[in-house]
Formats: C-alpha cells, sequence, structure tokens
C-alpha cells in the first residue's frame, strides 16, 4: 500500500551525498533526483532540504588548517554551496523540473515579518511546481547561531508548512534498539510520539559529517509527530529508498503522527525562542498534563513563577526539576498568577487548546 503523503519534506545528509573519501557522489546526487522526480509525477510536493555545502567545498580547495576553523567553514560552505545547487539544477532540469535555492538562518524562524517572508515564499514555488532546495546559509550561521543540524532545519521547514510527512535520509536503516554496528540490534519500525527516552539505546555517536547525530533526529522527529507529521528515518545509501519507503517495502523507522495539532499548537511548538515567562509546576500537574485527558495548567498546579509574563505572552513550564515540560500562551498576567498561585477552582493559566507539551526536549 502507497503511502498517501500529499506534501513531503525530505532531508538528506551529507553523509548519503558524499562518498568514503569525502568528495561529493554525484551518482548518489542524481539517484535521488531521479526518485523525486518520479514522486512528483504522482502530484505530491516535495521540499528537499539537502546538505553537502562544506563536503562539496572540500572537493574543490584544500585549505591549510592554520586558518580558522569557523573561517574556513564559511569558505567551504560558500564555494561548495554554489556547487551543490549546480548539480541539483542541471540533474532536475534533465528531469523536466526547475529546482530553487532557499539557504535561509535560525534567525529566519525567530523573526515573525522574516519567518512569513519565508513561508510566501516557499508557497509560490510549490504553487508553479518549484522544487525548494533548502539549506542552512552556512555562511552568515556560525556557532551560536547555527542551527543543531540541518535536522533541526527540516524539522522547523516540515512544520511550517504542514507537510504530511518528514523524510530524514541517513546512513544508517532507522533507529536501532542497539549499537547499530552489533548484528544483535534490530531497527524500531515504530515509535509512538508518546515515547520520549532514547538514552537507552542511541549513543553520542555521529557519522563521518554528521553534526547532531542521532539523538538530535530522534528529537526533532518526535517533535515534528506531535505536531502530527509522520516522520521517517530511513538509509539514504539504499537504492530506490524513496520511493520504496513510499511503497512500504523497506526497513525504515517510522514516528507515528498525533493526531493533527491545531494550527496553534504548532505555532506554539516553533515559539520556544519567544518565551518570556516561566512557571514551575508540580508533579500532579506534570502528570495530569501528560495524561492522556487534554487538561489545561491550573493555578493550583503553579508552584512559583520563575520569570515573568504579560496576558497572552508564550510561557514555558517545568516541572520540580527544572525539565521543560512544555510552552503554552498565558490567559493571564504573571502577576495575577502569582495571586493565585495554588489556589483551588481558578481559571486556567494556560489552556489545553493553547497548550504544546514537549517533555524531556530540553
Ligand atoms: N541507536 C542508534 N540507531 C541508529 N543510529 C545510531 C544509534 N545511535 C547512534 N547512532 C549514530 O547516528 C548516526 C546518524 O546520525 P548523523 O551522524 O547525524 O547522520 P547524518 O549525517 O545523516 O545527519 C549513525 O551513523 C550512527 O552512528
Ligand atoms: N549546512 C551544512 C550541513 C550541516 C548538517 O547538518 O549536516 P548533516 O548532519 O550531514 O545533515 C552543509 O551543507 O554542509
Amino acid at each position: 500500500m502507497d503511502l498517501s503523503y500529499k506534501r513531503i519534506v525530505i532531508k538528506i545528509g551529507s553523509n548519503v551525498l558524499t562518498r568514503k573519501d569525502g568528495l561529493p557522489d554525484l551518482e548518489r546526487i542524481a539517484h535521488v533526483v531521479e526518485q523525486i522526480s518520479q514522486i512528483k509525477k504522482q502530484g505530491k510536493e516535495i521540499i528537499l532540504v539537502s546538505s553537502g555545502a562544506v563536503a562539496s567545498g572540500k572537493s574543490v580547495l584544500s585549505v591549510s588548517d592554520k586558518f580558522d576553523a569557523v573561517a574556513t567553514r564559511q569558505l567551504f560552505a560558500s564555494i561548495g554551496q554554489v556547487k551543490l545547487i549546480n548539480s541539483y539544477s542541471e540533474l532536475f532540469e534533465k528531469q523536466g523540473l526547475i529546482c530553487a535555492q532557499v539557504l535561509v538562518t535560525k534567525e529566519d524562524f525567530r523573526d515573525r515579518l522574516h519567518y512569513l517572508n519565508m513561508k510566501n515564499c516557499f508557497g509560490i514555488l510549490l504553487q508553479h511546481n518549484v522544487i525548494p532546495v533548502v539549506n542552512e546559509n552556512d555562511v552568515i550561521s556560525v556557532t551560536e547561531l547555527m542551527f543543531t543540524d540541518n535536522d533541526e532545519l527540516a524539522g522547523l521547514i516540515a512544520s511550517m508548512l504542514n507537510a504530511d510527512a518528514l523524510i530524514i535520509l541517513s546512513n544508517v536503516d532507522g533507529i536501532y534498539n542497539g549499537n547499530p554496528a552489533d548484528s544483535n540490534s534490530e531497527v524500531i519500525r515504530y515509535i509512538d510520539p508518546t515515547f520520549s527516552d532514547f538514552s537507552g539505546f542511541i549513543t553520542t555517536q555521529k557519522s563521518q559529517f554528521g553534526r547532531g547525530g542521532m539523538i538530535t533526529k530522534s528529537h526533532i522527529a518526535l517533535k515534528a509527530a506531535r505536531l502530527g507529521i509522520a516522520v521517517h528515518i530511513a538509509n539514504g545509501k539504499t537504492e530506490n529508498i524513496l520511493l520504496r519507503l513510499l511503497n512500504q517495502d523497506v526497513i525504515n523507522t517510522c514516528f507515528v503522527p498525533a493526531k493533527n495539532a491545531s494550527g496553534k499548537k504548532r505555532w506554539i511548538a516553533n515559539s520556544e525562542n519567544y518565551a518570556k515567562g516561566v512557571v514551575q509546576i508540580n508533579e500532579g500537574a506534570k502528570q495530569a498534563l501528560l495524561s492522556s485527558k487534554a487538561s489545561s495548567l491550573l493555578p493550583i498546579g503553579v508552584t512559583s513563577i520563575v520569570n515573568e509574563f504579560r496576558k497572552g505572552d508564550i510561557i514555558r513550564l517545568v516541572d520540580e526539576d527544572n525539565h521543560q515540560v512544555g510552552l503554552g500562551i498565558a490567559e493571564y498576567s504573571s502577576e495575577k498568577a502569582a495571586s493565585l498561585l495554588g489556589q483551588k477552582n481558578q481559571k486556567p493559566l494556560v489552556h489545553y487548546d493553547y497548550l504544546f507539551l514537549n517533555p524531556g526536549d530540553n
């Protein structure tokens, strides 16, 4: 049976696009493009998030290691991105398709105007049947301004565009229940979006070019799945992986999407950086919020106001150990909340409809 996704974000990691010697794998890139063009013919919309700029840059120029590492990365990325997008452009053209380059920074998701500009741009590209090829603007994004990796970028794009699915192509068949190198380990086929503790089996091990590793991937995947987006982690080195994945005849890890979250919840989920206020909640409130029943946050469950906020601000909810439980929109100010703290029968501080839960994301 075919997976009936209409809008799909596909993320390809540097490791999929490069050979063992670190040079760009043009055959692999061509194969990805061929598969995308076949999927396009089925009437689906594709947004491609492609890494590989730095690796492509390294294939053009060798630089002495006496230069600053950050500047060297900027150098490789700026040269490599041209090479990478030229390859995509030529290959898509051969398939009768047009692609576009979209380079973004983390700041663009924080600034509301930039966010809307970006969203509008994707809108017009998709309306014109163009395939956006997205990457981080590595020339601008250095050190603390960077996305954790392109998995984070792909998750944000999938959420911004209300995608039905996010496919993350890496160099493993999925998330294993142990060390992937161990022959006893098996790929976990389905992960429920309420699951949160991966520490038992995911190691911090990364592939040659990997930045975030599997831990970041799993957190991004959970977040997207909780927003109603199906996430697949699969092996980009497997022949016809995209076609086979959509035909459901290849092993991969699928994060099962939660029942679709409202647009408001999606927005809250991506607004962590706007969160002004912080409130600490007790264990009872935490259990109630995380239970399968739809619960709002009541003042009786709030133990303290950590940072002040106004009515309508995004606030972070933390538990007694200061671990994040979720984000929500405050129904009233921190001043009023402080006066109601611990009291019964009061109006919710955060209504369920304006609450996004993401325990374990910090
Ligand atoms: N339980 C696990 N299952 C699968 N991969 C894992 C696991 N634990 C750690 N990893 C590592 O995560 C790597 C993939 O992440 P990453 O290096 O970021 O890839 P990419 O460059 O494709 O984004 C795998 O190559 C593997 O070494
Ligand atoms: N933006 C960088 C890649 C960053 C990145 O996250 O890479 P990867 O972990 O391989 O997906 C580049 O194009 O080289």
